[in-house]
């Protein structure tokens, strides 16, 4: 079915640590967004399952706008179906890093994101995937990936226990040797990676901007190396990973792409817009251009 502009749904996911967002939100929605002749409904995603079989059912009953108070794993989640729709998909960000959100400026109190996106326009970003696996925002190979690990077993969320985790698995984490086929043109041989992280969008979340230059339309990604240093080496890089600059660092390698074969001697862990999983040892990563509606304001 054609989406019909009136019909807006809102989908909630009351795992992500709302507090009393919920309330605000409400309030928002219905000053920014029940106007006459709106057809506003209101839906929470139990899990991703629940969650996905929801959106299908908006797709099909012909929404419009889809608005998602969730962290950026939800997003990954929900918007994987709205991948080639016209659906424009509206972040509510209620995370602990809002990598998305945060890319596109959108802001980071839930209630006054509402009120923004309602005066936002459709945007279509490009898509990355992992060996078919979708992503939005960022994908890692490398001591990126395993920190997620860390991290996840933390009772607290937000930035200084992802610090702790990074630390932590700097002295962990041993590097594998890394082949990187670029564009069938390119090949590059890394003996050491610490870092290894494809980027669409700037961030990891958080204000950590791996790739400062990403830009969300230009139909490529950033592939973004960092080979292993001591720890004396690596602690000025996280100022300058807050500052947006660190892509001027000497010891960063960042490279444009539209198709990327990573090959790892063996199988590793591997990052998708937060969520950690299990890679095999060859990873292919490409683009689908301005393939998913967003709401930027
Ligand atoms: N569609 C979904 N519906 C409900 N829960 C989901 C959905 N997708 C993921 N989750 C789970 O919800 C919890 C919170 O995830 P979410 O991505 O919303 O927030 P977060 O992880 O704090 O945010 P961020 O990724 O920005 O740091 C996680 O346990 C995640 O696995």
């Amino acid at each position: 079915m054609k989406p019909d502009r009136k019909k807006v749904r809102l989908l909630i996911n009351p795992n992500s640590g709302m507090g009393t967002a919920l309330d605000r939100i409400r309030q928002s929605l219905l000053d920014h967004w029940d106007l006459p002749g709106t057809d506003l409904t209101i839906q929470f995603s139990k899990s991703k399952e629940d969650g996905q079989d929801k959106v299908k059912r908006a797709v099909d009953e012909g929404v419009h706008t889809l608005l998602v108070a969730g962290g950026d794993g939800m997003i990954n989640s929900i918007g994987s179906v709205l991948i080639g729709s016209d659906v424009a998909l509206g972040v509510i960000p209620t995370g602990s890093g809002n990598g998305l959100a945060r890319h596109f400026d959108i802001p980071l109190d839930p209630s006054a994101a509402v009120a923004a996106l309602a005066r936002a326009e459709a945007k279509a970003i490009d898509v990355g995937f992992a060996n078919d696996l979708p992503f939005f925002i960022t994908c890692s190979l490398a001591w990126d990936a395993a920190l997620v690990n860390t991290f996840e077993k933390s009772p607290v969320r937000g930035i200084l226990p992802y610090v702790f985790a990074a630390v932590y698995e700097f002295f962990e984490y041993h590097p594998q040797p890394f082949t990187l086929q670029l564009d069938e043109e390119t090949e590059i041989q890394i003996e050491d990676p610490q870092l290894c992280t494809i980027a669409n969008l700037s961030q990891y979340g958080g204000g950590a901007q791996i790739a400062p230059g990403a830009k969300a339309d230009d139909g490529q990604l950033q592939l973004v190396v960092i080979r292993r240093r001591n720890f004396a080496k690596v602690l000025p890089m996280v100022g300058k990973i807050f500052d947006g600059t660190i892509d001027r660092l000497r010891e960063i390698e960042t490279h444009s792409f539209h198709k990327l074969t990573v090959h790892r001697q063996k199988e590793g862990p591997m990052q998708l817009d937060g969520e950690l999983l299990s890679a095999p040892a060859e990873v292919h990563i490409r683009v689908q251009p301005r393939a998913l509606n967003v709401l930027v304001p």
